[in-house]
């Protein structure tokens, strides 16, 4: 086990790249195995998530290569579609594989995914647009069998615009017979990423990023070459930390038409934000001001995934801010964590209170999950004396050298090995 040992009070100044976005590449990678030929996709961030995913591609007998952050994927060489339970189990994204590998080889046998305890996360949704389109799906055992010889487009209207229902069900679509029309859609940029990969390896599909998606079913995909745009949360993750020090950083390779929701809260907050062409300025000079309303999304929406690292941030702020979570119904676990470091937060089901104080101080605390890790460490960044933050296996799910690229911009933190002793903040710091 590992854990990350923050000394707070320096201020970040600098300019670091943002990586791939773990989201886009995801599904993405789930995608290839449709394709007939080799596909080449750049810029893969180097996360546990990712790698999981690859693990699974080769478990099915695709050929995988990595050469830094670029993936080669050969998926001719698929001869199973039963995903072992126990990969299935390391992360919610290996549900990707269901819709591609059913439209392609006509069956697949997965069981439940993992993830996150954010929340129950069912797939009803996926479930039900596949069966739309046709499947045969019977769940026993802890299994789920997927069956249809071939897929017919269908229309389907999304009770709630999921990011991986939609992912799910238009790779499903691309080799349906016929048009698919996906309504209530979800808008996220990563369905973007995805229609645009798929659309290089053949596929013909129109609206994605909007919310009705039509896409028009075609026999085989071919090989091809896809660049994964930048992550946006890792992004906005570092926009907050770079804000809470009181620091002035530049954020490369970014898209800042996809962080307006951020921006805007962080501009309310009292702080700089500029940006121009890929490259994000983030500049704070004075105090930081409470928010008056953050209310979680689906896109463009304030994004779920920002939620914890921004209330770190406004647990300085001056006055009280008001966050509501209204995608996943168990994601405050951050809460209690920040409260050890001094923050005042009250919950009230699914709204959260933060009252600004002038001081956070270091403590020992624990990363539940990967947002949460992010927004500990944020904390920890602006507290008084050592911050330990245990846990930090979820971390390394989404941020690439987490602790190195916040080390480039002057932080004070590092990974040490627990000792199995019990933890203590003076001798770890
Ligand atoms: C790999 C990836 O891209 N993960 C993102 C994706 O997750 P993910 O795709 O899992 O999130 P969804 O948009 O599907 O989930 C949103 C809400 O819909 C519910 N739901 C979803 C599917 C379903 O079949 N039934 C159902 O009820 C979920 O429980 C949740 O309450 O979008 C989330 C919301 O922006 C982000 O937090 C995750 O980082
Ligand atoms: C919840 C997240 O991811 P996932 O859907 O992969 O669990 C996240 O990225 O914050």
């Amino acid at each position: 086990m590992e854990r990350l040992v923050i000394e707070g009070g320096n201020r970040l100044t600098g300019s670091v790249r943002v990586h791939g976005s773990k989201n886009a590449a995801l599904p993405i990678l789930a995608a290839v195995v449709m394709a007939k030929e080799e596909t080449i996709i750049h810029d893969v961030p180097n996360l546990d998530d990712i790698a999981v995913m690859l693990d699974i591609l080769r478990s099915l007998g695709a050929r995988v290569t990595r050469n830094k952050s670029d993936v080669i994927v050969d998926s001719s060489t698929i001869h199973t579609t039963n995903v072992p339970d126990y990969l299935m189990r390391l992360m919610r994204s290996s549900i990707f594989l269901m819709g591609p590998l059913l439209a392609r080889f006509g069956s697949v046998r997965i069981s439940k995914p993992g993830g996150c305890s954010i929340g129950t996360r069912p797939i009803d949704l996926h479930l039900k647009g596949l069966e739309l389109l046709g499947a045969n799906i019977v769940e026993r055992h802890g299994f789920i069998e997927c069956q249809a010889s071939q897929l017919q487009g269908a229309s389907i209207f999304l009770d709630f615009p999921s990011v991986g229902a939609t992912e799910n069900l238009m790779m499903a679509a691309v080799l349906a017979k016929g048009e698919t029309i996906i309504g209530n859609a979800a808008r996220e940029p990563e369905i973007r990423d995805l229609a645009a990969l798929l659309t290089q390896l053949g596929a013909r599909i129109r609206g994605a990023g909007e919310d009705t998606i039509v896409i028009e079913g075609v026999n085989e995909l071919h090989g091809g070459e896809y660049q994964v745009s930048p992550d946006r949360i890792v992004a906005g993750t570092l926009m907050i930390a770079a804000s809470i020090t009181g620091g002035h950083v530049q954020l490369r390779n970014v898209r800042p038409m996809d962080l307006t929701a951020v921006t805007t809260k962080l501009r309310e907050a009292g702080v700089q934000v500029t940006g121009l062409h890929d490259i994000l300025d983030i500049k704070r000079t004075g105090p930081l001001h409470a928010v008056e309303r953050i209310q979680t999304s689906p896109y463009p929406g304030f994004p779920t995934d920002l939620q914890a690292p921004f209330m770190s941030l406004l647990t300085m702020a001056q006055g009280v801010s008001v966050i509501s979570e209204t995608i996943f119904e168990d994601r405050f676990q951050h809460v209690s964590e920040l409260q050890r470091m001094g923050a005042s937060i009250k919950v009230d089901i699914r709204t959260a209170f933060i009252r600004g104080v002038t001081e956070l101080t270091g403590a020992i605390v624990e990363a539940t999950d990967l947002r949460a890790g992010a927004a500990l460490a944020i904390a920890g960044l602006a507290a008084e004396g050592s911050t330990i933050l245990e846990r930090v296996h979820h971390i390394d799910r989404g941020y690439e050298g987490f602790e190195l690229q916040l080390r480039e911009l002057g932080a004070h933190i590092r990974r040490v090995r627990e000792t199995g002793k019990d933890a203590s903040v003076s001798a770890d710091a």
